[in-house]
């Protein structure tokens, strides 16, 4: 009891209970008697004792109040009883207070012995067979100590602790105490309390091994329990006191009490609620005022209740309140959030848009530059067609010059070879005028340019030209075909000489004749060789840049040259139906060549074969033909149909012929032999182009020495007086007056060639 005194005297609360069985000496040890006093009036002297060393210590004066009240069986139910005043009524409340409960200050041991003395006589006793005197309830004793150091008179000032001994009622043995009737009530409701009270001590002890385990609310189930509410939740110190009997037949109850209590020692109070005690300590407080105060017997109303419901209400209101506002500060936070992050899109798209309205203005410029440069581009494109046209015609006349050379070149190999062929004749050839060189150099060139062409033609062949083969080709084609017609006319043209009615040299009716025709024939060659070398010129030098302002030209001057190819084959129309037969019926071979290659860079393949005839007999039929000028055979003087039927035997030979024509070519075989006999072998064998050649010089050489001449001479020689036989000088001045003479018929086209 000495630490629970300790304890209150130092302001906390504490509750002592004596518990054992019936007559077991709970009472007595309690109360005790005179000579052997109790744990109470021990406590009492005690607390004054040490009460009066704290006032001479200069401590806070304190007073004790004391309370004694009972809870006893009544009926079915308990009613609680105060012991130390004649209240009939006393009521339990909610908060573990006991309405009505009178406390009694005290201010001395003594003066407290008095009124538990007093407070004993009025405890309900009753005599069983187990105890003369045997307690019938629960008898509780509270000492209050107040401390009186602000203000005696208010009572909310009022503060201190509770002391509370309890002496319980001892369970009893119905065969112990041979209860009965109301006894054995009291017995049941006596067990009862014990048992309750052993319950929550037994859940508390659960409780606080298991924390997870909620603690059952045994307290309910009595007064008594409801009363020591909190000591029995553990939030203020109790300490118990067993009371066995010694006697052999109480082993049962004194074991069956110490296995049942023993465990309670294990019970820990970690927390002691101060507001209780200030509760009780008020509780007390009250009592002992209204003791003092008889007037002011007013049970004041728990306030601790109302002050926990608006705490209650307080924290809820709390709650919810710092749940709003952690709400609202998280919502606030996430809409800071999204707002700087659409700030920061909505400046990265101004940025955008700036950069994009910047990249239109650029681009826009750039397309006004374009169109400016397009429209520039169109201009300068018009008047680089006009300076290509006349850098065209520039080339055109470079090129007319560079035949000409070519041409005066090869009239000079073409005398050296007729030199070089009938050393005889290269005498008196080379002592011609200068017009009778012209007419054989205007022949000879005329041939080489057909050379040229062909040439010109292989190589076209060789080299691809994209954009005009076919224009090309046709003015090739137009171009040789009048060069053949042209050096046809001046076969047919010599023979027709040779068949002069009159045995003098007669110039045959030709449109050759004309000077514009030959002029004609001569410009012809500047547009092929022109041809020619624009080709080149759009192979070699087309650059990728420059490739459209290049093909606008070209077109542009390949449409010129081909209007201008179309104009001329428009007025060589006439001249190639009538060339063409001269072409086959004048004999001269050599251009035939050229005519079909181009047939065969033109056309298929095929028919080259078919049609290209085989040089050898080309070369026959020439040299037939200069084999019946050379012994003298009658050529009739039919004009050109005359001349068909010459040449169609030769057609004939080609394609096999009859036996009347293989005489003939017999024949004209062995005329070309006797025209050939005097050649060197080694000529022979050059190349075709000498070949070629050589009819035309052997047909010149013919109408020097042809029966023409002879019969001019021998007319002249008639005419001039009787002589019968001429010596060989006059018949060489005759041959020689006879060639001038047909020199000078054909000079006027030379002259004007030349020119
Ligand atoms: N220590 C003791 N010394 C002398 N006598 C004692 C002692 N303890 C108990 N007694 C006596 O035993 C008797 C019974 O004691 P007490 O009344 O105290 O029992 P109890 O436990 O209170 O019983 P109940 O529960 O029935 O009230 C009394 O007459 C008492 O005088």
């Amino acid at each position: 009891m000495n630490p629970l005194v300790d304890e209150f005297l130092g302001g906390k609360s504490g509750l002592l209970v004596a518990m054992g069985p019936t007559g077991s000496g709970k009472t007595h040890t309690v109360f005790g008697t005179a000579r052997n006093p109790g744990l109470v009036p021990l406590t009492l002297q005690k607390i004054f004792t040490a009460a009066d060393e704290s006032e001479g210590g200069n401590q806070s004066p304190r007073s004790f109040y004391l309370s004694m009240f009972e809870i006893l069986c009544e009926g079915k139910g308990e009613r609680i009883l105060d012991l130390l005043s004649d209240a009939a009524e006393l009521a339990l409340q909610q908060s573990a207070t006991i309405k009505g409960l009178k406390e009694v200050a005290i201010s001395s041991a003594m003066d407290a012995e008095n009124l538990v003395s007093r407070g004993m006589l009025k405890r309900s006793t009753a005599a069983t067979d187990a105890n003369s005197e045997s307690s019938r309830s629960q008898c509780i004793i509270t000492i209050r100590a107040v401390h009186k150091t602000v203000d005696q008179q208010s009572e909310h000032q009022i503060s201190g602790s509770v002391l509370t001994i309890a002496d319980l009622a001892g369970a009893e043995r119905k065969k112990n105490t041979g209860n009965k009737g109301s006894r054995l009530l009291e017995s049941n409701f006596i067990n009862n309390t014990s048992m309750v009270f052993g319950l929550c001590l037994r859940a508390l002890l659960d409780h606080q091994k298991n924390q997870k385990k909620t603690l059952e609310k045994h307290f309910k189930n009595s007064m008594l329990t409801r009363y020591l509410k909190d000591y029995l939740e553990g939030r203020k110190k109790m300490t118990l006191i067993l009371n066995v009997k010694p006697g052999e037949d109480d082993y049962a109850d004194t074991s069956y009490l110490l296995r049942q209590a023993s465990p309670y020692m294990k019970i820990r109070y970690t927390s002691l609620d101060e507001s209780s005690d200030l509760v009780s300590q008020k509780r007390t407080n009250v009592s002992l005022v209204c003791q003092e105060n008889k007037k002011k017997r007013k049970v004041n109303k728990p306030e601790p209740e109302v002050v926990t419901a608006e705490e209650k209400e307080l924290q809820r209101v709390s709650r919810s309140e710092q749940i709003m506002k952690n709400l609202f500060n998280a919502l606030w936070t996430v809409s800071k959030q999204k707002i700087s992050e659409s700030e920061v899109a909505a400046k990265s798209m101004r940025e955008l848009l700036k950069d994009k309205d910047i990249e239109i203005l650029e681009l826009k410029k750039e397309l006004d530059d374009l169109k400016s440069r397009w429209s520039h581009v169109k201009q300068n494109d018009a008047a680089s067609i006009a300076i290509s046209s006349v850098s065209q015609t520039d080339l055109a006349s470079d090129a007319a010059l560079d035949n000409f050379h070519l041409s005066t070149e090869l009239v000079q190999k073409i005398s050296e070879e007729c030199t070089y062929s009938d050393p005889e004749m290269s005498s008196a050839y080379c002592d011609m005028t200068e017009k009778s060189v012209d007419c054989d150099t205007s022949v000879a060139n005329l041939i080489d340019e057909q050379e040229l062409s062909s040439r010109y033609l292989k190589k076209e062949a060789c080299t691809p030209d994209v954009t005009e083969p076919k224009c090309d080709l046709k003015k090739e084609n137009t171009e040789i075909m009048g060069q053949v017609g042209n050096k046809e006319s001046d076969g047919s043209e010599s023979s027709e000489q040779t068949s002069a009615p009159d045995g003098g040299v007669t110039h045959a009716p030709s449109h050759l004749d004309d000077p514009s025709e030959l002029s004609y024939t001569e410009l012809r060659i500047v547009p092929c060789n022109l041809s020619a070398q624009f080709t080149d010129i759009q192979v070699s030098e087309k650059a990728p840049m420059e490739q459209s302002k290049e093909e606008l030209s070209s077109n542009t001057e390949v449409e010129s040259i081909q209007h201008d190819v179309d104009i001329k084959e428009m007025k060589q129309h006439d001249y190639q139906s009538s060339s063409q037969q001269l072409n086959c019926d004048a004999g001269v071979v050599s251009s035939n060549q050229p005519f079909l290659e181009l047939q065969g860079m033109g056309a298929a393949h095929q028919n080259l074969d078919e049609l290209v005839p085989e040089p050898e007999i080309c070369e026959h039929t020439v040299k037939e033909a200069a084999a019946e000028h050379a012994h003298g055979q009658h050529v009739p003087d039919e004009g050109l149909p005359q001349t068909k039927a010459s040449i169609a035997p030769t057609k004939d030979c080609q394609a096999g012929g009859t036996a009347d024509d293989q005489k003939e070519n017999l024949c004209q075989k062995e005329a070309n032999e006797d025209l050939c006999a005097s050649k060197p072998r080694e000529n022979t064998k050059k190349t075709s182009s000498r070949r070629r050649l050589l009819p035309v010089a052997s047909m010149m050489l013919k109408e020097f020495t042809g029966p023409a001449i002879d019969a001019a001479d021998t007319k002249r020689a008639t005419d001039g007086g009787g002589a019968k036989t001429l010596s060989g000088e006059q018949a060489a001045a005759g041959r020689s007056d006879a060639l001038i003479r047909l020199l000078k018929a054909k000079s006027p086209p030379m002259r004007h060639r030349r020119g």
